[in-house]
């Protein structure tokens, strides 16, 4: 059921007496932003249907609140036993709607049964179904969109991660030794012996990927996952009977991150080829792959429809798909990946499970990686890697995950974010809070940075000049912006070395961020932007004569087929250099660049500071994550977390209160879902 479909419905509904106060303040709730609109809506509808019970029209209410909040359904032990914590709420607001909606049920049993006596809403299992819009699983409220996306995704990941592909045990093990040749990694990596003598995980992880349709890797930042995966295509490659047959897509929520992943799968089969030789002609592997692309793009996205062209009437025509980022995938875009991949395709999800899912509805990588910590590798898959790796893991790993546990691997050892900041990501990861302030308090790591009591003025120095110890800023790139290209008579040279401006433009840009946890507010994107953009013009590093003034960095927020821009893709407005009172906007597409005109271009926003969900998928040189002054439901342990692991080289941390950073690392993002109980 769409946004639209549920605002017209609610259009000709009759709401009786009885009611209009619990809808009114419904509305109110809505007008003070403590429900989105979309809530009071679905009420409105279901009571058009004939749904007349307070309490199973609050449950709608309250159903559609945290799907917005990206939540797959509501768990009605939650909703009875706290609802206050489940919604984030004042107890009195709690109680402005609980009263209206007397007699509540109490307990999870009582408020199944009350949702039980609706005609429209079906109880999944025990009832003919009539394809009612709401769905009733166990304790589990759904609408019936995410109810059909959960129940195929859980078919399809269980069909696929117990399929079962013949491996040539022997072979598989001569190349898994060649290509992780244990005195190269020790060679390469300052290794403690501690971890010399741990598993190699990401041996294991090939293993596991060859013996079936299914596998994921997770792992934190730089813990080797695409080093893995370029190694299992040429583990695919050596021991495919045709390889030169073989198809391969890669492929990323955004085109960021597509484009970041072949350029890394690319580095390393270089990196590779020159370790085989001449004997996996790994070359041809990678020309064969084409371009990363983003997931909309792979299934064949089409404007002003859901539907893709690409689904299990008409599937890819793939062997083996690779999706990076896959903790950004949220459930209705894995539903459509799982059905638009034929059986035989091998599919492989990459991807940090502690990372905050998409906005979206769903945590999908965090659900299907419940077992990755413990591992839980039964007799059966500790055999097979005994025998197609040689691999015997200790005791620890062992038990009795489920199927897509068994085809689950974790990389733990991160090989490039050590040091300050890799402590600080693990301790806000684990939720220690006394040892992730200890490591920012630390004194004058150039790494690692935290103004306590910030002030707006600070967090404008940052923007202009970063801080001692660790560039950034975006001085460095207005600096570029002013010192324009080469004019050259010839058209050709002209646009060649304007585009080469372009890109060297994105990439300094990309070399620094500021990031936010929330939008609104001073301490938000809106007020960072805003205040930025007032301090670069007052030093005159940015003439703002209009809205596309040249310099201006922009985020696209929106997906647009016509244009081929995707939400998330940042760009940079500069002039045309063949026509100057026409704007163009640039992105950076690999090593190149590609432009838009800027009049085109309907949803962007400003983008000197950015949000973290936004910024998943990208790394900056030098990152700056600003919290706002009072903690609230969307600062969560995940956020900080990715906020941390954006930072390659230095990280800043910029709270105006101090102890706000300390109540995140409490609160986790957790989100209900029915997902991890059916693949159980
Ligand atoms: N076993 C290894 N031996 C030596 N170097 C390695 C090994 N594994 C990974 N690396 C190196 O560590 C770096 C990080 O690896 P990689 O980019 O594959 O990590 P990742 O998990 O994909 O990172 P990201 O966080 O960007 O997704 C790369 O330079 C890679 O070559």
């Amino acid at each position: 059921m769409r946004s639209a479909d549920l605002t017209n419905a609610a259009t000709f509904q009759v709401i009786p007496d009885n009611l209009q106060t619990l809808f009114e303040t419904f509305d109110e709730f809505a007008q003070a932003g403590v429900l989105r609109r979309l809530g009071p809506a679905l009420a409105r509808f279901m009571a058009s249907l004939g749904m007349q019970d307070p309490a199973q029209l609050l449950a709608c209410t309250l159903l559609s609140e945290l799907e917005g909040r990206g939540h797959s359904c509501l768990i009605l032990q939650e909703l009875a036993d706290d609802p206050c914590g489940l919604l984030g709420w004042k107890s009195a607001q709690w109680q402005a709607l609980a009263e209206l909606a007397q007699p509540l049920p109490n307990g999870s049993n009582e408020w199944r049964a009350r949702l039980s006596n609706c005609p429209h809403i079906w109880l999944a299992q025990t009832q003919a179904d009539q394809q009612q819009p709401l769905v009733l699983d166990q304790d589990r409220l759904y609408l019936r969109r995410y109810w059909t996306d959960e129940s195929n995704v859980a078919k399809a990941i269980r069909a696929r991660a117990g399929s079962q592909r013949t491996v040539d045990l022997a072979l598989a093990k001569h190349w898994l030794n060649k290509l992780f040749d244990s005195n190269d990694l020790s060679a390469k990596s300052a290794e403690s012996a501690e971890s010399a003598s741990a598993p190699d995980w990401q041996k294991i992880a090939c293993a596991i990927a060859l013996r079936s349709q299914l596998s994921i890797i997770t792992g934190g930042p730089g813990t080797g996952k695409t080093y893995t995966v370029a190694r299992l295509l040429a583990l695919l490659f050596a021991s495919a009977a045709k390889p030169e047959n073989l198809r391969i897509a890669l492929a990323a929520p955004t085109g960021k991150a597509a484009a970041r992943l072949k350029q890394a799968i690319d580095a390393a089969l270089q990196e590779l080829s020159d370790k085989v030789g001449s004997a996996l002609p790994l070359a041809q592997l990678s020309n064969r792959m084409g371009a990363a692309r983003t997931l909309h793009s792979l299934l064949g996205a089409r404007p002003d429809t859901r539907l893709f062209a690409h689904h299990s009437g008409n599937q890819l025509d793939l062997d083996v798909l690779i999706v990076d980022e896959a903790s950004m995938v949220h459930l209705e875009m894995m539903a459509a990946i799982l059905a638009a991949l034929p059986a035989s395709t091998m599919l492989i999800l990459l991807g940090d499970k502690d990372q905050l899912a998409s906005v979206e509805a769903g945590a999908v990588l965090g659900d299907l990686c419940r077992d990755a910590e413990a591992g839980g590798y039964n007799d059966q898959t500790l055999d097979y890697l005994s025998s197609s790796c040689g691999v015997k893991l200790p005791a620890q790993f062992r038990g009795d995950a489920a199927a897509m546990g068994q085809q689950t691997v974790m990389l733990r050892q991160s090989r490039r974010f050590g040091g300050p900041i890799g402590k600080l990501a693990l301790a806000v990861n684990s939720g220690n809070s006394a040892a992730a302030v200890a490591s920012l308090r630390a004194g004058d790591s150039s790494n690692l940075h935290w103004i306590t009591q910030a002030q707006s003025k600070q967090i404008l120095e940052l923007a202009l000049n970063g801080r001692s110890g660790a560039e950034g800023g975006y001085r460095s790139y207005l600096s570029l912006l002013n010192q324009q290209p080469r004019v050259y008579a010839d058209p050709a040279s002209l646009v060649a070395e304007h585009e080469l401006w372009a890109l060297q433009l994105l990439q300094r840009f990309e070399s620094f961020r500021i990031l936010c946890a929330v939008r609104e507010g001073a301490w938000g994107v809106a007020g960072l932007n805003t205040a930025i953009e007032l301090a670069l013009e007052s030093q005159k590093l940015i003439k703002r004569h209009t809205e596309w003034y040249i310099g201006r960095p922009v985020m696209i927020t929106r997906n647009d087929h016509g244009t081929g821009v995707y939400n998330g893709d940042i760009g940079i407005c500069l002039p045309d250099p063949l026509r100057a009172d026409a704007p163009r906007v640039y992105f950076l597409e690999g090593q190149t660049v590609r432009s838009v005109l800027a009049t085109r271009l309907r949803e962007v926003v400003t983008a000197y500071a950015m949000t973290v969900h936004k910024s998943q998928g990208s790394e900056f040189s030098h990152t700056v994550l600003v919290l706002p002054e009072v903690a609230s439901p969307v600062l969560s342990r995940e956020l900080v977390y990715t906020g941390i692991t954006r930072a390659r080289s230095n990280f800043t941390l910029v709270t105006p209160v101090a102890s706000v950073f300390e109540e995140a690392l409490k609160r986790r993002t957790l989100r209900a879902s029915g997902l991890t109980g059916l693949l159980a």
